[in-house]
């Protein structure tokens, strides 16, 4: 399989923060949404993978070179979007782009970067700050991008829904470590949510459980071996989790210990 990205054990250590031994693979032609809360270690596995900050890795591999050897080539080849990229890179802005509404602006900076014919387009909450309508605007653009199988793009982003819209893999990081990266289909055939009472929570194995929120009388629980659950549990009743959920559980809800 041709790889769009592919890192191995990727390091970086701030002071109060560090992004752990991060290993994935971006096969080419598909999208793979970036998850995960506020100083999760998104953008700073974004910028490790960009050489935009340093860090320690095995491979940081894009299009199939090597980024410490072919930084150069490999950067003719992406274009990568960030949010308020104008501001950030002082890029000029004339009046006309100033009047611009921020939607208009980021519809150009797509065009822009999309001009160049990039075959990964690396994403950084590059849609936040938009409405539904220019966002729905921007994902026909990507969608349009990805269906050549040579292209792909990574991005991050905290509007859930969106990435349902258009990804094929969910990455999902907490706490600088990547908790999982699965498709759609593994998500809602390996998760799901059982409301139950104290009986039930507890003859499931602890094993299946990824996390918990306990209410007055009763809990609310993400398995995460729903095959399994429900071989054991024939009657019970397991509702599909959203990306959504499985993020504000796994991020909020307690584990088992
Ligand atoms: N240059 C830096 N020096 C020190 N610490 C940093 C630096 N950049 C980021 N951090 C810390 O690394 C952690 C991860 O930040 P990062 O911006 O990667 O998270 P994020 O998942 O992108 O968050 P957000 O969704 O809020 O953008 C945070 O605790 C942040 O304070």
């Amino acid at each position: 399989m041709e790889y769009a990205i592919e890192v191995r054990n990727l390091t970086k250590r701030y002071k109060d923060f560090t992004l752990d031994d991060i290993s994935f693979a971006l096969p080419s032609g598909t999208v793979m949404g970036l998850i995960g809360e506020n100083g999760a270690g998104k953008s700073t596995l974004i910028n490790s993978i960009l050489g935009i900050a340093d860090c320690d890795s095995q491979l940081v591999s894009m299009l199939g070179l090597d980024m410490k050897t072919h930084g150069k080539k490999i950067k003719e080849d992406i274009a990568a979007l960030f949010s308020g990229y104008l501001e950030k890179f002082g890029l000029p802005q004339k009046k006309k782009i100033k009047k611009m509404s921020t939607g208009m602006r980021v519809k150009l900076e797509f065009a822009a970067a999309l001009s160049h014919h990039p075959k990964l387009l690396i994403l950084d909450e590059a849609t936040s700050g938009l409405d539904p309508v220019f966002r729905d605007e921007i994902l026909d653009i990507l969608r349009e991008f990805t269906e050549d199988k040579g292209h792909a793009i990574l991005m991050s982003s905290h509007i859930t829904s969106d990435l349902d819209k258009i990804a094929d893999y969910i990455a999902y990081l907490h706490e600088g470590k990547i908790q999982f990266i699965k498709t759609y289909d593994e998500i809602r055939s390996d998760y799901g949510i059982i409301t139950c009472g104290q009986e039930l929570f507890d003859s499931l194995s602890r094993d299946d459980i990824a996390a918990y929120k306990k209410e007055p009388y009763s809990y609310q629980v993400l398995i995460k071996n729903r095959g399994k659950v429900r071989q054991v549990f024939q009657d019970i009743e397991i509702a599909n989790a959203s990306v959504e959920d499985i993020m504000l559980f796994c991020a909020k809800g307690e584990q088992v210990k």
